[in-house]
This record gives C-alpha cells, structure tokens and sequence, in this order.
C-alpha cells in the first residue's frame, strides 16, 4: 500500500513513512492510492474475536511490508491490554436500536487512546528499526495531547510537545497533560484557541528546514495511522450488530472530522454503513456546509464540549479530495481560499456526493445538558458533554428504526465534571488510577498566540537539537 497526498505535490510513501511524516510535504494530508476491501465473508469471520483480533485483520491492508502479523499482533494485545474493559470498546443500549459505543476505557478516558496506544508502540518500532529519533509536535483541544502523552512518556527515542488552548480545555484534560513529569513530555498553554494551535503545528512541518532538523512527527489525525486504528471499531461494532448481514448507521460528535472519517473509511472498505451522522455543538461549521454549500470561518465559541471547539477541520481536506475525484488541483485550490478569505465552496458535484454519505446536525448548549439530564433520568446512563451532542443529534435526525443506530461515545463524563454536575447534579468520580489527579503538581509554560515563540521553544527544549549542537 502507498500513500499519496490530498493536495499532489509531495513524495509518494509507503506506510512507515507516512506514519513519521505526519503532514505530507506539500501541506495536505496522506490517504491510501486505494481502499483496501474486505469481502463480506471478511467482515463475517471477525464476529466472535477480541478487539486485538479484529484490528489485526482491519489493519494489515494499510501496513502491508511495515508489520508483519507476527509484529503487529502482540503490538495489538498489548496496547488494547491497556484498558480497562474487557470488550476494550463494548456497546450499551440505551433506547430501542439506538447504542453507545463506549471508546473511552483506555488510560486517559478519551477515545484517542484506541489509536494513540498503538501510534506509541508503532513509531517506537520504526524508529527503533532505523535507529532514529523523532519530534512530536501535537496541537490538542484537550484529548489528544492527554493519550499522546501517555502513549510517549519516558520513550527515548521521542520528545513530545503538545500545544494546548491556554483556559480553553477542562481542568481535568489539562492535568493530565500537566502533571506527567517525565523529561520528554512539553504540555505547553498557547494564549489562543485549539485552531491557532492547530494552524501553528501545521506552519512548523511546511518549515522544512525545522521539520527536518528535528525530526518532526505528528500524532494529531493528519496521521493516517490515527485514522486507521480508529476504522477497527466501526467494523468491530458494526459486526457485533449483524454486519455485514444488516446495515448499521453511526453518529459521531465531530470537530476535526477524524473520528467520522474512519466511519467513511470502513464503508469504503466494506462495511455496510447506512448514514453517518456528523454532529457538532454550537462550532457547526461542518453542519452549515451541508446545509448551504459553503464552509466559512466565524469565530471559535467556548463550549461544554471544548474537545469539538474547531473550525478548521482538518480531515475534511481527505473528504474533499474524494468528493472531488481525487483532483489535488481543487484541493489546492480550496485549501488556498481557506487560507486566504477563510471559507470555501465544495464543486456542486462533490457537494452531492458528501451530502449522499452524510447527515449533519447540530446541539446548543442547551440541547447537550438537557439531553444529559434527561438521559440520566430516564435510562440511568451518564453522558459526557461531547457523547451528549451526537445523542441530541440522533434523537432529531430522521432514522430508519430497523437500523441499529450507534452513537460514538468518546470521552468518559468524569473529564469534564463542572458540565456534567451542571447538567444533571451529578459530578462523575475519576476512575482510580487517577483519583489523585488534582493533587499532582504541574508543569506548564504559557507562550503567546506566536509561531515564532513556539518554534523558539521547541528548538530550545528537544532534545534532537540539542545533540546536533
Ligand atoms: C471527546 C471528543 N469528542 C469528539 C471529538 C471530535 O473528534 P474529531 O476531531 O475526530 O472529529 C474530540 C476531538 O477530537 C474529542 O476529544
Ligand atoms: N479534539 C481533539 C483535537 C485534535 O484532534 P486530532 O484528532 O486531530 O488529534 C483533541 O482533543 O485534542
């Protein structure tokens, strides 16, 4: 398999690289030259195995040559041995045919760790084949930076800094980031929002000179390894639910357009998906562009679900392409009206074809706490903030009942207690392992909304720089 870039300038890679590129050269984004497709004799045969088993078979196609099975299973029974449920994600009812799909067992409570556990363990092979060390630049909105920390703590052959939206993340997600104190681990606090921490990141890999000075890698969903880790548990619940005998419908709290992307993958691969439901909170920018044809830039608004607080969606680039028919030109072309005027219009065509695979809706603030309080009293089940958007999305989307509707739940609502305790009167207790989180100290620098004062940060703190001097 080879991996060529949404916008068509950069090098083609092979996977092993691609997973240490991060963003491809020309600024765009790898996506396989082809989806790989299981048949649906395939996709019955998975039914019964353990979630290790089934990424073992989902992911094979995409790293055909980098791991072999005999590498890549042990790699999947260790990472997914990191959780804390033995279904690692199992699914829970809570209306007729409508379930949560729990991705939050894994050791920071988000749904990043399904695939930053493995991105740990696959780039530390890599790079312990090839005797390397690299720089992992991340920006957060307050999930990613907490798995990606943990995945890479006390690792010698990476540094990590993560870029975080200084008051802008829960006081739980910063602690987890703030308080791990191994040497290789950098949680700084930007003065601006996730978008800015986001566009910083992107501005340090387009600095050839920097990214290769340091070895820079990305964990943020620009890699495609994130993407690819995150495709196992649509086929893993979508079976569990009678695929590929019977179609299944997903809905998924959206910001970077990550985690609906892997949706889309798994249909193209095969998997008979029915809708997938892109739900946002008050940042609906991905909802207005369905509905008007145009995606436009109006401003990050603070939310109760501050992990969705994005604008610039960076997967939807990997949409776009194939809406597009895979024309880098218009990618180019889009991408560059972003940059400049902030907003872009979709080819009539391409509009078609994304509104043909997806629905879009969108949940106030209002919406996502009355809907954790009513869920909780009506089901006993408690909703984060972010869970509770994508089910005040699906209970407004019109739905074929006989399709199993799935609803990704994708942090634990002890992340985020002042929401939920405001939501319903209930404040969530921390699982164990991190009862005594607000007692640990932290460790965090606060920088400027400035590329120039991150870059002088990170070049004075990585260790890579530091041995070349
Ligand atoms: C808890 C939570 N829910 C939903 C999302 C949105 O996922 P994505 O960015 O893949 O669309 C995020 C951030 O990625 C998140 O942390
Ligand atoms: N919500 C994310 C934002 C970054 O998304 P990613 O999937 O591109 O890493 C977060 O919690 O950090």
């Amino acid at each position: 398999m080879r991996y060529i870039s949404t916008r068509g300038e950069a090098p083609t890679l092979a996977f092993s690289d691609a997973l240490l590129a991060g963003l491809a050269r020309d600024g765009g984004l790898y996506v396989p030259e082809a989806y790989p497709a299981l048949a649906p004799a395939d996709i019955a045969r998975l039914a019964g195995h353990s979630y290790a088993e089934v990424a073992g078979r989902v992911i094979a196609p995409f790293v055909d040559g980098a791991f072999a099975p005999a590498v890549l299973a042990p790699m999947l029974e260790e990472a997914y041995a990191t959780f804390r449920h033995v279904a690692t994600t199992p699914l829970v009812q809570i209306a007729p045919n409508r379930f949560v799909l729990e991705l939050f067992h894994g050791p920071t409570l988000a749904f990043k760790d399904v695939a930053m556990q493995l991105l740990g363990r696959m780039m530390d092979h890599v790079l312990t084949e090839r005797d390397a060390r690299a720089t992992i630049v991340g920006a957060t909105s307050g999930d990613t930076g907490s798995a990606a920390i943990e995945a890479f703590r006390g690792r010698a052959r990476t540094d990590v800094f993560i870029l975080y939206p200084a008051g802008r993340v829960s006081e739980v997600q910063r602690r987890q980031m703030t308080t791990v104190d191994d040497a290789n681990v950098h949680a700084i606090a930007v003065e601006g929002t996730f978008d800015d921490c986001q566009a910083h990141v992107k501005t340090l890999f387009n600095d050839h000179g920097f990214r290769d000075r340091l070895a820079l890698a990305g964990v943020n969903s620009i890699n495609w390894a994130r993407i690819v880790a995150q495709v196992v548990y649509y086929f893993y619940a979508g079976v569990a639910l009678g695929a590929p005998h019977r179609p299944v419908s997903f809905v998924v709290p959206t910001g970077n357009f990550g985690d609906i992307l892997a949706g889309y993958v798994a249909k193209q691969m095969g998997l008979p998906v029915a809708r997938l439901a892109i739900a946002t909170n008050v940042n609906d920018i991905l909802a207005r562009t369905l509905a008007t044809g145009r995606y436009e830039v109006t401003g990050v608004k603070p939310s109760s679900s501050p992990s969705m607080d994005i604008e610039v969606s960076s997967n939807f680039e990997r949409l776009l392409f194939d809406a597009h028919d895979r024309d880098a030109g218009a990618v180019r072309g889009l991408m560059a009206s972003l940059a400049q005027s902030g907003s872009f219009s979709p080819r009539n065509e391409a509009l078609a074809a994304i509104r043909a695979e997806f629905d879009a809706g969108r949940a106030d603030e209002a919406e996502t706490a009355a809907t954790i309080a009513r869920v909780r009293a009506e089901t006993g089940y408690l909703l984060d903030p972010h869970t509770a958007v994508a089910v005040a999305v699906a209970e407004k989307l019109k739905h074929d009942p006989k399709v199993p509707q799935v609803v990704l739940s994708t942090a634990h609502p002890a992340k985020f207690p002042d929401a939920v305790e405001k939501a319903c009167g209930e404040r969530p207790a921390l699982p164990p392992h991190l009862a005594d989180l607000m007692e640990r100290p932290e460790r965090t620098p606060t920088l400027p909304n400035d590329i120039a004062a991150i870059r002088a940060y990170i070049e004075a703190h990585a260790r890579i720089a530091a041995d070349a001097a």
